[in-house]
């Protein structure tokens, strides 16, 4: 299989209310793709609608050769920070366990096959030893870094990343712009969405721009798709963030409307 998703004239939002659409594209197998847009552009919807767990309004959608929900147990996700619960008293092998559910059910018993798979999960993202902690005791890059284990404990095809680098310090930034990297070079395909054109440049190697509606209640849509250098141009930049002043400063994306 040469594409690891697949999406012709897809639309994705919520409740009968498409929030981004006009999306046709093939995403390569093993690229990492970088997805760039203002705030409400739709980044958020998509990586769900690629989950199954946004509504696909209009179009069709393949992930991994299926449907979504049937790829889901091959997709590891990270989902925005602030849309996770750190005050759960459950531990970080606890979080990372629950990456397992997915491909296994929650009522089967998880094993030492699992066990060394989250293991190997936190060594990986440089979390040995933390696995005992109380997941909200930790930092919160730390939480970060065991989000994406929980994405990488079920050997997914797929990773889907949702503002990953957003309050990371430099440290934190560089272990995680290094595993995107290394994820690709083992094959696997990752969309990432960022603000940030560094990340993008350092670790990915396709850009799907999105614009939002001209007015707020109008779905987002894409502005350009293709490899980076292709995609990732100034002009396409200007576009996805259309009525807002876009300055390419030290390579961060940096506009007159973004709240973050
Ligand atoms: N669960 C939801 N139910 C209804 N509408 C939603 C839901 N989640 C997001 N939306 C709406 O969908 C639109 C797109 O939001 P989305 O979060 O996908 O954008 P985004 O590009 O990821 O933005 P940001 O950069 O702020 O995360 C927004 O208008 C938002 O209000």
């Amino acid at each position: 299989m040469s594409e690891a998703i697949s999406l012709r004239n897809a639309a994705f939002g919520y409740a009968g209310a498409t929030r981004v659409e006009g999306l046709t594209l093939d995403v390569p197998s093993g690229s990492a793709v970088a997805l760039i847009g203002p705030n409400g552009s739709g980044k958020s919807t998509l990586l769900r609608g690629i989950l199954g767990l946004a509504e696909r309004t209009a179009g069709t959608i393949t992930v991994l050769g299926t449907t979504p929900e049937r790829a889901r147990p091959r997709v590891g996700s990270l989902p925005q920070a602030d849309t996770r619960d750190a005050t759960l008293p459950i531990t970080v092998r606890q979080v990372v366990t629950m990456g397992l559910y997915r491909s296994r059910g929650a009522l089967r018993p998880i094993g030492g096959g699992g066990r060394a798979a989250v293991a190997s999960a936190l060594a990986r993202v440089g979390l040995d030893g933390f696995a005992g902690r109380r997941f909200g005791e930790l930092s919160g890059g730390q939480q970060q870094r065991a989000i994406l284990a929980r994405a990488l404990v079920a050997d997914p095809a797929l990773l889907l990343l949702d503002e990953p680098f957003n309050g990371l310090d430099r440290e934190n930034r560089d272990v995680l712009l290094e595993l995107v990297r290394e994820l690709r070079a083992e094959g696997r395909t990752v969309l990432v969405s960022t603000h940030d054109l560094e990340i993008a440049k350092e670790a990915c190697t396709h850009a799907l721009l999105l614009a939002s509606g001209h007015r707020p209640e109008q779905p987002g849509h894409p502005a350009a798709f293709g490899p980076l250098d292709e995609a990732l141009t100034l002009d396409h930049v200007q576009h996805a963030f259309h009525d807002t002043t876009v300055e390419l400063d030290h390579h961060t994306v940096t506009t007159t409307r973004e709240t973050e």
